[in-house]
């Protein structure tokens, strides 16, 4: 048995309205769905509950919307691609509380399926207000949170809600968390870690922790600039934050003391816009231009990567090296899932990757059913990886 509630526990739910949190935090480019992966990931948990007649209410985030409601943060056209993916009406309220939740909820039928309006535009989700919290729980009879890869989130939606409603684990949430423990549970060493990506802010304080757990960690992308930059060099404009140098700085130190191996970039692509077709270069990462970005790891560094892999036993990956979206700044990225890929088809390598945009390069690369298993959590796996108590699983538990 589970140790958490599952939707086996759930019982008749005939009638009932049953508000499931999703991630629908998908990559977006010029209004368009670029990977499907978190959507079609939450179809086996709608279509059981749409198929024992709930009424099936979506939660879910998208972005990070600072200062309410803002169109470029609507869910509505997510709400489209949702219906499309799972092949099946999606409606959509464009408020998550309030009278038009309330009517719109009203108005469904057993097996319908409703999508609400982003929970971010509510500032009270994010601080798990219990006031908001019971706005929410008004719409719902039952909740369940299918989003593992927001269960490192204690908000609202992601766990408040399961104090006031009977609460259980969805199918997706389920299958995460039994992969993960039979890909991680007890891997076998050595462990090297890739972390990259944009969200060095949210991630990087994980990189304290992780350090005492993986042999080895490779740091690429954004997170990369920020540890070269806390080292003195010059990273130009490139994406990097600055006043993170003391934490990097101490998990640099954290990690020697653990014997964790910390590998940065030796060169870089750099250019000085990033869009298709922007003249780039690549420089050793001690002559990055003043007036350069870097974008993606040089070929010395590919080849760096490379090496790791190959002595790794277990790859845990999160984050592209490079900002992957925009050739040729996914080189780095497409070679190392590659290598990855092929390490683990040749039974050398068990290789668990997961994140939003890093299960969009790994498809980009053509390589995801090649790795061992592929997560849809970035931050939510890091912390699982950690060890770290997740607060949406947490509440689930029996
Ligand atoms: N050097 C770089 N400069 C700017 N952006 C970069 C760079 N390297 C990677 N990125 C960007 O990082 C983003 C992905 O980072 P992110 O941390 O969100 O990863 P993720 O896999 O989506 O994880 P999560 O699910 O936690 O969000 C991509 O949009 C990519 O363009
Ligand atoms: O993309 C993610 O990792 C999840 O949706 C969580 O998003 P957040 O980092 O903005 O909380």
């Amino acid at each position: 048995m589970a140790a958490f509630r599952t939707l086996d526990d759930i019982g008749n739910i005939s009638g009932k309205r049953v508000l499931v949190r999703v991630d629908l935090n998908v990559p977006v480019a010029d209004g368009k769905v670029t990977d499907a992966t978190r959507i079609e990931r939450i179809a086996p948990t709608i279509a059981e509950l749409s198929g024992k007649g709930a009424k099936v209410i979506l939660l879910a985030h998208f972005g990070r919307p600072k200062d309410g409601p803002a169109p470029e943060f609507s869910l509505e056209p997510i709400a489209k691609a949702t219906a499309q993916v799972l092949d099946r009406p999606v409606g959509f309220a464009s408020d998550c509380v309030g009278d038009t939740a309330g009517s719109a909820v009203a108005a469904m039928n057993k097996g319908d399926v409703l999508l609400l309006e982003n929970t971010r535009f509510y500032k009270a989700e994010e601080k798990n207000d219990p006031a908001f919290t019971e706005r929410l729980a008004a719409n719902g009879d039952i909740f369940v949170n299918d989003a593992f890869s927001a269960a490192h989130r204690a908000h609202s939606s992601t766990e408040g809600l399961a104090h006031l409603l009977p609460a259980f684990a969805g199918r997706t949430m389920q299958a995460e968390l039994e992969a993960l423990e039979k890909g991680l549970g007890n891997p076998v060493r050595p462990v090297v870690a890739i972390v990259g990506g944009a969200k060095v802010s949210t991630k990087i304080d994980l990189l304290m922790n992780l350090v005492k757990k993986v042999d080895a960690l490779v740091i690429g992308g954004g997170m990369a600039n920020t540890f070269l930059a806390a080292r003195g060099t010059n990273v130009g404009k490139s994406l990097c934050e600055h006043d993170l140098a003391a934490t990097a700085k101490q998990i640099m130190i954290e990690a020697a003391e653990a014997g964790c191996a910390i590998i940065l970039p030796v060169d870089g692509v750099v250019a000085k816009e990033f869009k298709a077709g922007a003249a780039c270069e690549t420089v050793a990462i001690s002559e990055v231009p003043a007036d350069g970005m870097i974008l993606d790891v040089g070929a010395k560094t590919v080849t760096a990567v490379g090496e790791w892999i190959d002595r790794a036993a277990t790859l845990v990956w999160n984050g592209p090296l490079g900002a992957f979206e925009i050739a040729p700044f996914d080189h780095a990225t497409v070679a190392a899932a590659k290598h990855a890929a092929a390490r683990t088809k040749a039974g050398k390598l068990v290789s668990v990757a997961g994140g939003g945009d890093t299960v969009a390069a790994l498809n980009h690369a053509g390589v995801a059913d090649d790795f061992t298993y592929v997560s849809t959590a970035g931050g939510a796996f890091l912390e699982w990886m950690e060890g770290k108590p997740l607060p949406g699983v947490d509440v689930l538990k029996r």
